[in-house]
Order: C-alpha cells, then sequence, then structure tokens
C-alpha cells in the first residue's frame, strides 16, 4: 500500500501545524489517536493549546480551531492572533458561531436561503419565544402554533440543560415548562432524523433516531394528561442491545403507541428503511448554509415531513459537533486540514506579492521623484 501524500505537493518536507483549543470533552471524542495519526502522516501536526496562557506564545500556527463557550478572554486572544499574524487561518469566527447560541434566531438563516429549484422544498417550523407574563394560549395561537408543540431551551450553550426539550401535549404542559422558552410546531417526520456535518466543502448526511410521530389519536388520549414529556439527546440514544431495554423516553413514547408494541427494534428498523434525501439537495442546502452562516465546521439536523416526502425541515444547527460519530471522520477531517494549509499557503504568497507590488510601487514613485 502507498503512503498517503503530504497535503502540500510542492513542499512535501515541510510539515504544518493546527492548533485546538476544545473542551476537555470535545478532546476526548474527537482529537483520536486515529485522527492524530492520519494527519501526521500528511504533514500535519496537531497542537494542543491553553486557553489560559498567551496564544502568541504557543504558536506558530499555520491554522486555529476551535470551540469553548462564552470566553471574552479566548475571542480577544484570537483577535490579537489574527492582528499580529494575519496569515493564521482561525476556524471559524467568534461572532459567526456567537449566533448558533441562541435557538430564537439560530434558523432564521434557512429562510433568506436560495438555493436553485428542485422538486425538495425546505424550510423551518412555525416557532415562538414564550414569556412567564404572556397568556399562553393567546401567544401560541398567535404565532398560528397547534399542539403538539416540543419546546426548547433559548440558549443552546453546550449545558446538559441546554439539551433539554419537552414535548408539549396542551395548556397543562404549557404552564409548567420555565420560561422564557422556545415553542416550536412539532412535525411528523417518521421518527428518522438526518443529520448534516459540513466540514468545509465536505459535507456527509447521515440517519439517526428520532421521536416517533404522534397521531391525533394519541394527542387526544387520557395518556397525554400530563402534558409534557421530557426528553434530552434522543438522537444519541444508543442502541437498545447496549443498554439491556428501552429508554425512559421510548417506552413513554410506545405507550402512547397503545400498546402497538413499538420498540427500539423498529424504531432501529425504521432508520434502517429510511431513505437519505437526495445528496445534491443536501449538498445545496449545506453550501447555502455555510455562505450565509460564515461557517464551516458544523451540522444541521434535517426532518423529512411525514405528510409530504419532498418537504423538508431544518430544526437545529450545531457548531463543531460530534464529528467523531461521522463514519470516517479521520479522512474528511484531515482533507479538511489540507484544504485549511493550502488557503494559509494562499495568504502568505498573497501577501509577500502585494509586499512586493508596494516596495516596486515605493521604488517607481522614488525613482519619479528623482527624475
Ligand atoms: N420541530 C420538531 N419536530 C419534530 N421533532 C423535533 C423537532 N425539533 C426537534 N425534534 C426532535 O428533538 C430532537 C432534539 O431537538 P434539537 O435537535 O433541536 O435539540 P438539540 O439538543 O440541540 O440536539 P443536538 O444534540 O443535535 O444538539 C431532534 O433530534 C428531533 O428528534
Ligand atoms: O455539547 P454541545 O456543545 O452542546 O454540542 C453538541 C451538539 O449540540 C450536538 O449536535 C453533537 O451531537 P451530534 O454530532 O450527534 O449532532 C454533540 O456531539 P458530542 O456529544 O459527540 O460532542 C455536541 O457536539
Ligand atoms: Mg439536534
Ligand atoms: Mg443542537
Amino acid at each position: 500500500m502507498s503512503s498517503p501524500s503530504p497535503c502540500s505537493s510542492s513542499r512535501s518536507s515541510q510539515r504544518y501545524r493546527i492548533g485546538y483549543a476544545l473542551l476537555p470533552k470535545k478532546v476526548q471524542s474527537f482529537i483520536q489517536n486515529s485522527l492524530i495519526n492520519q494527519a501526521k502522516q500528511r504533514g500535519i501536526d496537531l497542537i494542543k493549546i491553553d486557553s489560559t496562557k498567551p496564544l502568541t506564545q504557543q504558536g506558530p500556527f499555520d491554522c486555529v480551531i476551535h470551540k469553548l463557550y462564552s470566553s471574552p478572554d479566548w475571542n480577544d486572544q484570537l483577535q490579537q492572533l489574527s492582528l499580529h499574524h494575519p496569515n493564521v487561518v482561525v476556524i471559524d469566527s467568534p461572532e459567526s458561531i456567537e449566533r448558533l447560541h441562541d435557538r430564537t434566531s439560530m434558523l432564521d438563516v434557512v429562510t433568506s436561503l436560495k438555493i436553485p429549484k428542485r422538486n425538495q422544498t425546505f424550510g423551518v417550523p412555525k416557532q415562538r419565544v414564550v414569556h412567564e407574563s404572556e397568556n399562553l394560549m393567546d401567544s401560541i395561537e398567535e404565532a398560528g402554533l397547534k399542539f403538539p408543540l416540543i419546546a426548547k431551551p433559548v440558549t443552546a450553550d453546550g449545558s446538559a440543560t441546554s439539551h433539554e426539550m419537552s414535548l408539549v401535549f396542551n395548556e397543562n404542559g404549557l404552564k409548567k415548562l420555565k420560561k422564557p422558552i422556545v415553542m416550536q410546531e412539532f412535525v411528523n417526520h417518521g421518527g428518522v432524523i438526518f443529520k448534516v456535518y459540513v466540514v468545509g466543502e465536505h459535507v456527509k448526511c447521515v440517519k439517526r433516531r428520532s421521536l416517533l410521530d404522534i397521531s391525533e389519536e394519541k394527542l387526544n388520549s387520557t395518556a397525554v394528561d400530563e402534558g409534557l414529556l421530557l426528553f434530552s439527546q434522543i438522537s444519541n440514544l444508543v442502541a437498545k442491545n447496549e443498554v439491556g431495554g428501552c429508554s425512559e423516553l421510548e417506552k413513554a413514547v410506545i405507550a402512547r403507541n397503545k400498546g402497538k408494541g413499538f420498540c427500539c427494534s423498529e424504531v432501529d428498523e425504521l432508520v434502517e428503511k429510511a431513505e437519505k434525501p437526495p445528496l445534491e439537495f443536501v449538498m445545496e442546502l449545506a453550501q447555502g448554509l455555510r455562505e450565509a452562516l460564515g461557517l464551516r465546521l458544523f451540522n444541521f439536523d434535517l426532518i423529512r415531513d411525514s405528510r409530504d416526502g419532498n418537504r423538508y425541515f431544518v430544526i437545529d444547527i450545531n457548531y463543531f459537533p460530534g464529528y467523531a460519530k461521522m463514519p470516517d471522520y479521520e479522512s474528511v477531517l484531515v482533507d479538511f486540514f489540507c484544504d485549511l494549509v493550502e488557503e494559509k499557503r494562499r495568504k502568505v504568497e498573497l501577501g509577500v506579492k502585494e509586499n512586493q507590488e508596494v516596495r516596486c510601487g515605493e521604488i517607481e514613485e522614488k525613482n519619479h521623484l528623482c527624475e
């Protein structure tokens, strides 16, 4: 087997340094030996950054990748780095990342996307943020929202609570929620979501488990009298066999299926059988979002309307998601690192050229003055 070619074929012996600033949990899941080794083979060294120490003293870096929540100090550090070392590629800008931390506006960008006309259409579910002081039912009606709804914490800041969702079946449930909270229309989508991972120009779509459809009948049954069903990170639930049974959520959702015996294995079957959305459509959406968000490392959750197989909804966008769960994540990421290295090389070349032009200009000016 031939060894993988280095990133930049013109300078095969040169090594490149990519600094990463990530929380310990992310380091553990993302910086795996397999990634480090594949990167090494292509001339890239991954260097851990200590965000509590001056960044400019930890370089040099060709590129920096990062995911650190709410750290003004860190944002200042990045600003200083860009000021003093403008050729370093920083992925991504803190301002662009920040937009994904608020679910009230996170999906706004989707509605203004322009992609070529095709059979598939896309949008976002209706939603509205509600506050304690409001007349809840009036607000819900005003926004055109109908039960069942899904309640999502306003802030998506990486904390466990920011992933705590609730299915809301009626006014009773609505009252129990801690406000302010984002209320979003629940769209029946057949128990499967599509996670689209974007890594610069590279895009991968994977299928995952989701919530089962909720029928009119279920909505009117006594099973939903409580009004509320809490859940968290359903797409990451491990397979049935690994936990020795259904999760509480699955049991609860199953119970609402009135003994139809819908269990995890059936959910897994739904995922297995589901057809992914057309690749071209996914690519166009991904590219549109990448440009509109000004981000290169993110994923988005896509669901397909059970009533219309060509209608899709974007329901969530996450910065620097769990890439290690993506098949072949190492090669996708290393290809991306190579793209960055190339970008840095072009920046340097352009800088040198611009400098030369300035110098030539200066010389010409001097000559002219001397004449
Ligand atoms: N509008 C909706 N209609 C139907 N199901 C939804 C809707 N919004 C969310 N869900 C379901 O709830 C899950 C969690 O919602 P969401 O993706 O917004 O939360 P999250 O905690 O930010 O997820 P992640 O772990 O991807 O960051 C989704 O994966 C999907 O199964
Ligand atoms: O922990 P925070 O900062 O909230 O970010 C999460 C994202 O919101 C999730 O989307 C990631 O899971 P997926 O890669 O399955 O979407 C999830 O992946 P992880 O649990 O593997 O790290 C996280 O990246
Ligand atoms: Mg999600
Ligand atoms: Mg999310």
